[in-house]
């Protein structure tokens, strides 16, 4: 850490969006740290596969190749987004930072500018994702009407141009993935987090090195946002104790509230079957600011009202 002109190491994928999100870290770094900072470039069976991801083993194959390198010392630090990570902490590595989250909203790209409520009957949405599928699909029984999900891969112009070349009439991303590749205009409408909740540690992002090298780590903690990091470990320990896949239909939201001062976290949380025809949604409320140990307690609360209300016979049912 000493050694000024040595560059420090990120690791990181090469889609548009792992550039983006490295590149921003790599740039707050080098305030931080007045080091150089240099980007590596790795590539994951993610990233090569043509397989839908929940095939593959869920979105921890993003991961894993960036951690190998990590642990073999081939790079210094690296860059996840946190609704990637798998809920399981990694022998060796250490979550430095969690720096402020962006929008956790997932968000609608339709066709000539439409809501999800202007979208015709029968409406063709591309989304693979199981909880995706769960929430749009009740939300269109809601509304009296039926969509057709239609699993899509690929990197989020790939997914985006599935709307523009006409072959699907919307499709379902995060909002802030769209922001950070800085191609937000495309968005048509942010879906209300009453209707549709996001991935558990959606929009944060996860700072992660080797926990022998304290110095950085140390470094690195400068970062962190402690209302994001407690906000993301209640929804990170409610997948855990729901004992779901990080591709398994679990929404969850933890935002940060009160009234004079930030003083309540409330968790919200969603199973449901991707049909969209059994939904369990609940809340808990807990106090900021919370310790780890606060947090994993909140989620881990949450879970078990939900499965005492029948989340885990959802759960089962996997209609890909
Ligand atoms: N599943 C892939 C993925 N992983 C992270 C993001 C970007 C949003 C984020 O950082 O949470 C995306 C794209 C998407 O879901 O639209």
């Amino acid at each position: 850490m000493n050694d000024k002109h040595v560059p420090l190491r990120l690791g990181t994928r090469r889609s548009k969006l792992a550039m983006a999100q490295s590149g921003q870290v790599a740039d707050r770094v080098r305030e931080l740290t007045g080091r150089p900072v240099e980007l590596v470039e790795i590539t994951t069976y993610g990233d090569t596969s043509r397989e839908a991801l929940a095939q593959i083993g869920g979105t921890g194959v993003f991961v894993s190749a960036l951690r190998d390198a990590l642990l073999a010392g081939a790079v210094d630090f690296a860059v996840h987004s946190l609704k990637d990570l798998p809920t399981a902490d990694p022998e060796g590595l250490v979550l430095a930072a969690i720096p402020r989250r962006e929008d956790p909203r997932d968000v609608l790209v339709a066709r000539d500018g439409l809501t999800f409520e202007q979208l015709p009957d029968g409406a063709r949405v591309g989304t693979g994702s199981p909880r995706r599928m769960c929430q749009l699909n009740a939300w269109a029984r809601q509304l009296g009407r039926r969509i057709e999900t239609v699993p899509i891969r690929g990197n989020i112009d790939t997914r985006v141009g599935y709307v523009t070349s006409g072959k699907l009439d919307a499709v379902v991303l995060a909002a802030a993935g769209l922001n950070r590749i800085a191609r937000s205009e495309v968005i048509t409408q942010h879906l209300d987090t009453d209707l549709v909740l996001p991935a558990p540690g959606q929009g944060a992002l996860a700072i992660e090195c080797s926990d022998q090298n304290t110095a950085l780590a140390e470094a690195l903690a400068a970062l962190d946002d402690p209302v994001t990091r407690a906000a993301v470990t209640a929804e990170r320990s409610l997948l855990a104790a729901l004992e779901a896949g990080c591709s398994a239909p679990v929404g969850a939201l933890a935002d940060a509230g009160g009234h004079e001062q930030v003083t309540e976290l409330r968790l919200r949380g969603v199973v449901g079957t991707t049909d969209g025809a059994e939904l369990v949604q609940m809340s808990a409320t807990g106090s900021l600011p919370a310790s780890r140990e606060e947090a994993v307690a909140l989620g881990r609360g949450l879970a078990a009202e939900m499965l005492a209300k029948g989340a885990a016979g959802l759960m089962g049912e996997r209609a890909l």
